[in-house]
């Protein structure tokens, strides 16, 4: 699903004006009917009392709509302009003046603080005050009335976005916005539902249809999208019945040192499990027993050193290498990194200290092959492109570094975001059980079998991403939070892939009967 930017959604409202022939205003009744259709079907008419707070543009427009439609269908409405300026926009008083001709009582004037309604922690409150025209600070006392929303604790819907968050930027004060259990949001979800720092805007999200142009959406690219079932599925490879090994690839997991060959033997797991024909581990002496005994689908290359690796020498041919897993950073280490980065000529996933070790000589990213995937941590990432100022600031400094070193960045964490140069995908599988030791082993593990199944670079970074947190909440069920251990995220990627082709259940044939009836 595309995020559109702002100026994008500001092009799809005049094209699809063009493009429909509509009358003004028109996009603004789709908005507010959505809305109300959406909060009739729950609230089945029960007369718990709705505060609609209404803006002076079209995010207040739209909240106005809404409250039309709430009044003429007897729910109890208040309805108040929160009067921040005098550039109503035009659609707004157009939605204003409806207002009034299906109600006596006129939409109370907001002020200031003495004007503030009492409101009740069982009321509703919807915000349509800023939606995505907020360009400037916001005065104080609006700041004070979106802390009596939160002091009320009553359940708070947002129109589009939670009023006082820019689409595009961080907010500068933290206690002046509206945090919102629920945003309707028109057309795509906002960017800020998804990082971290801003992602506390709202609880839950849906995104409402209001007719864009088809055309418009279709053929707009957009710098973010997230990424889910539907943008995987074509990815997917069949199997042909007459099939074997050597089709799928060799993968090869390079890592490990005394004390971290689990996370190895965990890698390598996932190359198998994610569908490689054959996968080999390269680790230092003291694995070998251990990983041969452990994993017999492996084949396992030793170092000359026990407990560290300090050449990579193998007489294989991989399609493709995992590098970087438990490895450490020992001065031989590096030493063999560096002199592997100046042979190797196979597709790359690095992982851990081996990302750790480039950050800290700079020279060999010019040895990275081109269409690597790196998967960071945040503060793998830190390391590898500097100290950022913020979110945005982050996936601007991630772009320029793959957009210049011509590889892929996995930045990992709760909605983990691939960047491809300017693009930017954002998963939303997966879930806080993963939060635990030997997590990003399997992302790589996956990843690196994808690339050997022939998947090309970023189908593999985008589909590797979406199983591993597909088989993490599939194991979630299974766990729970705090009880689910990467091995089980391993043992659910053949769950994850069986799971691409379930169709949401269907209601059975007894209970439409009974819906209908
Ligand atoms: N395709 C879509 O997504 C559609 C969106 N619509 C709505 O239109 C909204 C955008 O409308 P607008 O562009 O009018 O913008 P907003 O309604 O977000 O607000 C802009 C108004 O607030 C003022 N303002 C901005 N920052 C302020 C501040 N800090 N303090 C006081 N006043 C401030 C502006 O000068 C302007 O008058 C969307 O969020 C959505 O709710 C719908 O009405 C129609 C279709
Ligand atoms: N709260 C979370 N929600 C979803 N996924 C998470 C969460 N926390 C961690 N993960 C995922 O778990 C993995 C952790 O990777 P990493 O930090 O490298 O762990 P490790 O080094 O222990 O293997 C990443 O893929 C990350 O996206
Ligand atoms: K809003």
């Amino acid at each position: 699903m595309k995020i559109f930017s702002k100026e994008q959604i500001y092009k799809g409202d005049k094209v699809t004006e063009e493009q429909q022939s509509l009358p003004p205003s028109e996009l603004m009744e789709r908005a507010g009917l959505q809305i109300f259709n959406w909060m009739h079907l729950r609230m089945q008419g029960a007369q718990v009392p709705i505060h609609v707070f209404c803006g002076i543009g079209n995010n207040g427009g739209d909240g106005l709509v809404l409250a039309r439609h709430l009044i003429t269908h007897g729910y109890n409405v208040e309805v108040y302009v929160v009067n921040c300026g005098n550039s109503r926009s035009k659609d707004f008083l157009t939605s204003y003046d409806k207002v009034k001709d299906v109600s006596k009582k006129w939409p109370q004037l907001l002020k200031c603080e003495t004007d503030f309604p009492d409101i009740h922690r069982d009321d509703i409150i919807v915000d349509a005050i800023f939606g995505i025209g907020l360009n400037r600070e916001i005065e104080s006392w609006i700041k004070a009335l979106f802390n009596h929303f939160k002091a009320s604790s009553a359940f708070t819907l947002s129109v589009d976005i939670p009023s006082g968050w820019f689409t595009d930027k961080p907010i500068e004060d933290n206690e002046g916005v509206v945090r919102a259990n629920y945003t309707l949001s028109f057309q795509s979800p906002k960017l800020i539902f998804f990082l971290p720092e801003t992602a506390d805007c709202t609880i839950q999200w849906e995104v409402i249809d209001i007719g864009i142009d088809r055309d418009y959406l279709m053929t707009t690219e957009t710098e973010y999208e997230l990424i889910s079932k539907n943008e995987v599925l074509p990815m997917y490879k069949p199997r042909d019945k007459y099939a074997h090994k050597g089709d799928f690839g060799h993968g090869l997991i390079v890592g490990g040192s005394y004390g971290k060959i689990g996370a190895v033997h965990l890698a390598t797991r996932s190359v198998l499990s994610s569908g490689a024909g054959l996968t080999t581990a390269f680790i230092p002496k003291c694995g070998y027993v251990p990983l041969q005994t452990s994993l017999p689908e492996a084949m396992v290359i030793t170092d000359a050193d026990t407990n560290k690796i300090t050449a990579i020498d193998f007489d294989i041919k991989p399609d493709a290498i995992g590098i970087g897993i438990g490895m450490g950073k020992f001065p031989d280490t590096v030493s063999a990194l560096k002199a592997f980065l100046k042979n190797n000529k196979a597709p790359l996933v690095i992982d851990a200290d081996a990302l750790n070790i480039i950050s800290e000589n700079n020279d060999l990213l010019k040895l990275i092959p081109e269409n690597s995937i790196l998967t960071p941590h945040p503060k793998e990432l830190e390391r590898l492109i500097g100290e950022w100022s913020n979110d945005f600031d982050k996936l601007k400094k991630a772009s320029d570094f793959s957009t210049k070193y011509k590889v892929l960045v996995i930045i990992k964490g709760a909605n983990t975001i691939i960047v491809y140069g300017q693009k930017k995908f954002i998963s939303v599988t997966g879930n806080p059980g993963m939060a635990t030791a030997g997590s990003g082993d399997v992302l790589t593990g996956i990843i690196t079998g994808l690339l050997c199944q022939k998947y090309n670079p970023l189908e593999s970074a985008l589909f590797g991403v979406y199983l591993h947190g597909k088989a993490g909440d599939l194991a979630l069920e299974e766990y729970g939070y705090q009880s689910l251990l990467a091995s089980h995220i391993v043992d659910y990627i053949g769950e994850a892939y069986i799971d691409l082709f379930k169709q949401p259940e269907q209601p059975q044939q007894e209970e439409v009967e009974a819906e209908n009836s």
